[in-house]
Parts: structure tokens; sequence; C-alpha cells
């Protein structure tokens, strides 16, 4: 399972962060993509590089397989798993822009400078099971897009392309978007409030402790829990300035849904857990990381890794 989160400072930019939950790694690493590189895109989706990008993901074929990133113009993407639902077009769509599903991210990243313009954009957009290559066919996913503003979530399903408007600013996994929102109805009595003393019968009751009124919201690592656990927390989560404080916030926050060895199993028996959480500052124009096995948070800086090269740098 994954789960992604998008807020801001209050003052203009953007932190959007994910949990990585899977079995295992594919190898993955901190990726550059320099603005001088030329890209293989397979139906001349990305022409150049318009804006530098930094992220998580492998590489292959000289290609960035970017799992989430962010760009030098604060306008960041992730993907998370979305089997049963996603379904690209089976080749490439006459009078669209063609993206192959494994280079949408740095679609995104490469080519806006925010949610409004990829918005736009995606009107006219077919996402397209093109693989890299054999050994990496295309993953089945949905994905969050923000800015300092705004966050979206784009499903390609049987029926073609949705585009959500995502004003709780999380998703996870499957059921689609539109499900995990209206199921958020179910909550509407939770609240981080104090509760007055209540009279029962003869008996006056106070509650044991803070957290009275947040009772009912599911603590499991199902994906319409963590949804609906990661909204309860970001929501109410106080807006912070610095940039230590937001980094903060979006590790206590994912550390919420973060899953823990051998507690949920997947089909194959193999057991999920939380590899890595990733944080994209448009502040600093720097990505944060920790993982399952050092949970100390590393960074680096696009502007240490030569955003105006021509070679992809991994960190
Ligand atoms: C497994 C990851 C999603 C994690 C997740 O959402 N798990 C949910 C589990 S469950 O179903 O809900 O049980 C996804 C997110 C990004 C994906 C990777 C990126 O799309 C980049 C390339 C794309 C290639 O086509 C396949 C390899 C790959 C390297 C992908 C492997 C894998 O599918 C990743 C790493």
């Amino acid at each position: 399972m994954c789960t992604g989160i998008r807020f801001s400072d209050g003052s203009g930019h953007l932190y959007l962060a994910r949990n990585l939950d899977w079995t295992s790694g594919y190898g993955e690493r901190v990726v550059a993509t320099p603005t001088g590189y030329s890209p293989r895109s397979p139906f001349g989706a990305v022409p150049a590089i318009r804006h530098a990008v930094i992220g998580m993901g492998i590489v292959e074929e000289d290609t960035p397989l970017y799992f989430d990133c962010g760009n030098d113009a604060g306008l960041a993407v992730a993907g998370l798993n979305f089997p049963g639902y996603a379904q690209y077009a089976t080749g490439p769509v006459d009078g669209a822009t063609n993206v192959a599903a494994f280079e949408f991210p740095l679609w995104v990243a490469s080519q806006f400078g925010s949610v409004d313009e990829v918005e736009a954009a995606l009107q006219t957009v077919a996402i397209v099971d093109k693989p890299i290559n054999e050994k990496f066919p295309s993953s089945l996913l949905h994905w969050i897009i923000g800015d300092a503003n705004r966050a979206i979530i784009v499903e390609y399903t049987a029926d073609g392309m949705h585009v959500f408007d995502d004003d709780v600013d999380v998703l996870a996994n499957q059921p689609g978007f539109g499900w995990h929102h209206e199921n958020l109805r179910n909550y509407l009595n939770t609240s981080p409030h104090f509760p007055e003393e209540t009279v029962i019968g003869r008996a006056s009751l106070t509650p044991f402790g803070s957290g009275s009124h947040m009772r009912g919201i599911p603590g499991d690592y199902y994906s319409p829990s963590r949804f609906v656990r990661a909204a309860y927390v970001h929501a109410h989560y106080p807006t912070k300035s610095t940039e230590e404080d937001n980094v903060s916030r979006a590790f206590h926050t994912l550390q919420q849904v973060a899953m823990v060895d051998g507690s949920a199993a997947m089909g194959s028996g193999e057991f999920e857990k939380t590899i890595y959480t990733g944080l994209f500052s448009s502040r600093a124009t720097t990505y944060y990381w920790n993982t399952y096995d050092d949970p100390a948070i590393q960074s680096v800086a696009l502007a240490d890794l030569k955003p105006d090269g021509s070679e992809l740098v991994v960190a």
C-alpha cells in the first residue's frame, strides 16, 4: 500500500510526500533529471526537459522511472498502485498527447509549472501501456499531483481519463478517489476536541484523556482506512512556517499510515512494509527521505545535482 499527502507552508511553497509500501524495493535512489538531458520519449510527449526534476526512482535505458518527483517550479507528483481499476490505452491514440505510463511522472514534472497547467494539458492525454522494456511491464497506478495551491488526482480507467480535485490533499490505493472521498462522510463524528462532561443515567462521566472524539478513525493498514486516517491527521495538522517544521509534519503524518513488517500480507504471502517515505519541498527544492531500515531523514538539494547538466544524476 502507499499513501500520499500534499500541503503548503502558507507562504507559497509546496510539500508533497508519500509512503512507498511494498514487499521489497527496486533499488530506487534519488535521481535528478537536468534541463540539458535528452529524453527518449516513445511518442514524443517529453520532447525536452523544461523544468529540472528531482525524485525517487530507478534509471533504465538511460531513462528516469520516477516513483515520485518534483521540479524547480514547485510542482510534484507521486504514483500509487491502482490495480483492478487502472487500464491504459493499448497503443497510441490519434490526435492525443500519448504519454507512456512509465514516463507519466517525468512528463508532469518536466513539462509543467503548476497544477492548472497540467490539468489543462490532461484534457488531450492518453496514457499508453508502452513499457520501457520487457523487464518492467507497465505498473497500474493512479497519481496525486500538487503545487502550493492544490492537488488533483489522475485515474486512467477503461472509460478513459478522470481528473479529480483533491480537496483533502490525500491519496491511498484502491478503490478510486471518488469512493474514498465519499467514504469520509462516515467519519463526520470525529474531531480533535475534548468532550464536555457527559451525564449517563446518574453518572457524570469525563474522558480518560485526549483523543476521545478520534475514536472511530480506523487503525488498520487497509487502503480505505489509511485514506481516512491520513485525511484526519492531515486536516487537523496546524500550518507550520519553517522548513524544519514542515519536514517534521510530513514524516509525522505519514508515520500514522506507515506499514510495519509482519502485520499485512499480500496475495503472494509476502508482507508489505513502508520501504521508504519521500518528501519533495519546493521551498528548498530538496528531496528528503528515510527507509524502513534507516529512519534517519536524509536529504539532497536539486541545486547540488547539476540541474543544468546533460546527464541524469543518481545521488
Ligand atoms: C509498487 C509501487 C506502488 C506501491 C503501492 O502502491 N503499493 C500498494 C500495494 S497494494 O496493491 O495496494 O496491495 C509502484 C509505485 C511506482 C512504481 C514504479 C514506477 O512506476 C517506475 C517503474 C515503471 C515500470 O513500468 C515498472 C517498474 C517501476 C520501477 C515501477 C515499479 C512499481 O510498480 C512501483 C514502485
